[in-house]
């Protein structure tokens, strides 16, 4: 059903919000790239100049970039020095005259915008459907503050549990065996492991880095989202994986009635404290 869009929608944080309307009309249904831009200008509005900024990859990301493009062109920012997330990003960028660098010259980002492919209520969230997450978390990771831009069909309860894919990089060289370790380490989550193919011959797909991707498709949710992260790291020949745990400062949640924006929650913070606590705790009985 069509609902009024309200682009003084009152956020999380109380203030109101300026968005650029996509039309004259305040009762209208928004398409989901409409309100990907959204998102996205909105997230840049953090963006300061003299900055050292991740450019996100995927299709709510590109907007931000085409945003810092267009006001360097105005000169309403300067300075700005940009580190892409994917080749494609770094392409976009450069078309758009972004001065690009990389982490071994800025090891510290000032921020980052990115989208993702689900957030949950503790703003973890999956990233990589779109063959990007290696770079991403490099540089995400080395963020002061990372701003992750979504339309609202991208929040869950939970993450993993949704049938949709868990993307897994990995090393082309006996992909298959990794593959299959995979999947017996998520078996308990009722876990099919597909690699990913990419071109019109049915090729593997193949990431910026080389790798491939494996997606894990699961039907429950995972429980201690750290846990199972160390179990997938701790197989040789898994590159990363796409959850990205207590990462994001910051969602931005383009959504028909305006924009919300939720900032990293203090209740995850004291949950992650005192699981930190008490695991440290049973290490020490443990002994
Ligand atoms: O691999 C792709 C990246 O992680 C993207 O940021 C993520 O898939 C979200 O992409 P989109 O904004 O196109 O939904």
């Amino acid at each position: 059903m069509a609902r009024a869009y309200d682009p003084l929608f009152i956020t999380s944080d109380n203030s109101p919000i300026d968005v650029p309307s996509p039309s004259s009309s305040s009762s209208m249904t928004l398409t989901k790239d409409e309100l990907k831009r959204i998102a996205a200008y909105k997230a840049v509005d953090f963006v300061k100049s003299n900055m050292v900024l991740g450019l996100g990859t995927g299709s709510t990301a590109k907007h931000a970039v085409d945003r810092i493009g267009e006001l360097l062109r105005q000169g309403k920012l300067v300075n700005i020095v940009g580190i892409p997330t994917s080749k494609k990003t770094q392409e976009q960028a450069l078309s758009l005259n972004i001065p690009l660098s990389d982490l071994d010259a800025h090891p510290v980002v000032d921020l980052s915008i990115d989208g993702a492919d689900e957030v949950d209520p503790c703003l973890n969230l999956v990233k990589g459907r779109g063959g990007s997450l290696l770079r991403e978390k490099m540089i995400e990771g080395a963020s002061k503050k990372f701003v992750v831009i979504v339309d609202e069909s991208k929040m869950v309860k939970h993450i993993g549990g949704s049938k949709m894919a868990l993307p897994v990089e990995i090393v082309p060289f006996c992909w298959k065996f990794t593959a299959e370790r995979l999947r017996r380490v998520m078996e308990g989550y009722g876990c099919e492991a597909k690699l990913r193919l990419g071109g019109e011959k049915g090729e593997a797909f193949v990431t910026d880095n080389g790798n491939y991707i494996v997606d894990m498709y699961l039907e429950k949710d995972m429980g201690d989202l750290r846990v199972v992260s160390d179990e997938i790291l701790r197989l040789p020949g898994v590159v990363e994986h796409g959850m990205f745990l207590d990462m994001a400062s910051t969602v931005i949640i383009a959504g028909e009635l305006g924009v919300k924006i939720k900032n990293k929650h203090i209740s995850c913070i004291f949950l992650f404290f005192f699981w930190w606590v008490l695991g440290e705790r049973e290490d020490y009985y443990a002994l």
